[in-house]
């Protein structure tokens, strides 16, 4: 039965249980452990890399958290994004901990990006693929190794504790096995949810229309909200299925940066490998040199898979990083994530899409509109302004209709609560309100009133 399933869906795939004979010949010959010769940077200072090993070992045999056929799908949906016919929404917590595993916060970040998706979708007229950072977003590259206090500094709840202990600092592999538990946890939950009413669209574009009646921005958004409202009474009228409206896939994803961790849920077939541990994995700006570990582990995995792309990339570094990653140029198994700030992506971007483009490549182009706009406020909150992040994606679709090429989607830090972390926005927020809820355990996120604002304005953008 077993051996069966598998056949049906994932041809190549070792049927039954676990030879781990077989499974490491494999693993050898697709060059899975080949990252480990190679430089790595952000390499969590682990006290004892034999508890590292013994960890892996136990991750090495459970099951996984996405399945290969889920990982094929979104390969799929990207390669639609690839040819300019759907959009790709993307976002989440910067650091997902375990302390904020909950069902309540991960309700309120699926709502708020489905609440964005529905904006998007009508806006783009076209499919939104969905992905959240979550289910595995535990680890953080950082800017220094020490933090203001002088303490080892916080690398994601994977590696180490955000409580200020020098002991709670310290590496401790054994976070891996929670962070496992706590990813599959939420992969469950959300599972379950998304098919179970919280992803039906009438009560999305319910919530939205609060939104509209509620922000006091929401006049702009008037509009489109009643736009939305006629689309619907439309379908009904129709008769459009009401399972179709009713439930929505998530898939989730998180920066491949503890390499230890995505390696041992990788699971290997005849001739591909798949990262199980997310559907979508990425590389930061801070890992992303092309002679290094992390580039080598996801340049051998089957997933859909991304790379940040900071202010100082290069048009030929970007050429260079397609042919690696992507040697037989597969639709939608690349993206380009560029996070370089809004004053510079009018300049910095067009000669690495040009280049990239004249080259014949196929990339999903991705904005990350917030990365690049980060600085700390007057009270010394490490914070993001609305406004610089909505002209980042304005310059980015600017970019891409002058060079005619596809926007094919946002990357962002959100939240689907009302914290203080990002300024500007309807509500306005200063410098002095960063204070009144500033609960990000790393970057900053925007809040659920800025999240849905900036829908509104992408999909005004869209639309032109
Ligand atoms: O999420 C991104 C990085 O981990 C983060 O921006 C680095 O932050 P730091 O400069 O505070 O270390
Ligand atoms: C670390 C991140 O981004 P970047 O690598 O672009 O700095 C992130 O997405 O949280
Ligand atoms: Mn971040």
């Amino acid at each position: 039965m077993n051996q069966e399933w598998h056949q049906l869906r994932n041809p190549g795939l070792i049927p039954g249980g676990h030879d781990p004979a077989a499974a490491q010949q494999r693993a050898e010959q697709l060059g899975l452990d080949r990252w480990r010769e190679f430089p790595r940077d952000q390499m969590p200072p682990w006290p004892d890399y034999s508890e590292v090993e013994q960890v892996c070992e136990v991750l090495d045999t459970v099951p996984p958290i996405v399945a290969p056929y889920e990982v094929d799908a979104l390969r799929s949906q990207l390669a639609e994004v690839c040819a300019g016919r759907a959009f790709l929404l993307q976002g989440g917590d910067c650091a997902e901990t375990f302390a904020d595993n909950t069902e309540s916060h991960l309700v309120a970040n699926a709502r708020t990006l489905l609440q964005m998706a529905v904006v998007l979708t009508y806006g783009a007229s076209m499919p939104v693929v969905k992905v959240g950072r979550v289910a595995g977003q535990y680890t953080k590259p950082r800017s220094a190794d020490v933090d203001a206090l002088g303490l080892p500094v916080y690398r994601g709840d994977m590696i180490n504790s955000l409580e200020a202990t020098p002991e709670a600092r310290v590496a401790d592999p054994q976070r891996m096995i929670r962070a496992y538990a706590n990813a599959a946890a939420a992969m469950n939950m959300l599972r379950a949810y998304l098919s179970g009413g919280i992803a039906d669209l009438r009560a999305v574009h319910e919530w939205n229309r609060n939104f509209v009646r509620q922000s006091p921005a929401g006049e702009r958004y008037e509009a489109i909200g009643r736009e939305i409202d006629r689309a619907l009474a439309f379908m009904s009228a129709c008769g459009v299925d009401d399972d179709a409206l009713h439930s929505v896939t998530v898939y989730a994803s998180h920066e491949a940066l503890a390499l230890e961790y995505d390696r041992a849920l990788t699971r290997v077939s005849d001739d591909r490998a798949y990262g199980l541990s997310g559907h979508f994995l990425w590389v930061g700006e801070r890992t992303r040199r092309l002679d290094g570990a992390h580039i080598d582990y996801i340049s051998r995995i089957d997933n859909p898979i991304g790379v940040k792309l900071g202010a100082t990339t290069s048009p030929d570094w970007a050429l260079e990083a397609c042919e690696k990653l992507n040697p037989d140029n597969i639709p939608g198994r690349l993206t380009l994530i560029t996070r370089l700030g809004n004053q510079r992506i009018r300049d910095a971007l067009p000669p690495i899409v040009e280049k990239v483009h004249a080259a014949g490549r196929e990339v999903v182009w991705q904005c990350d509109p917030m990365h690049g706009n980060t600085h700390e406020s007057s009270n010394g909150y490490k914070t993001r302004h609305f406004d610089r992040v909505v002209d980042e994606v304005l310059g980015f679709f600017e970019v891409h209709r002058a060079i005619g090429t596809h926007p094919g989607g946002i990357h962002i830090e959100l939240t689907g609560e009302d914290v203080t972390e990002c300024l500007g926005g309807a509500q306005a927020l200063e410098d002095e309100h960063l204070s009144q809820r500033y609960e990000t355990a790393c970057d900053p996120r925007l809040n659920t009133q800025q999240s849905l604002e900036l829908a509104f304005l992408v999909a005004e953008m869209l639309r032109h």
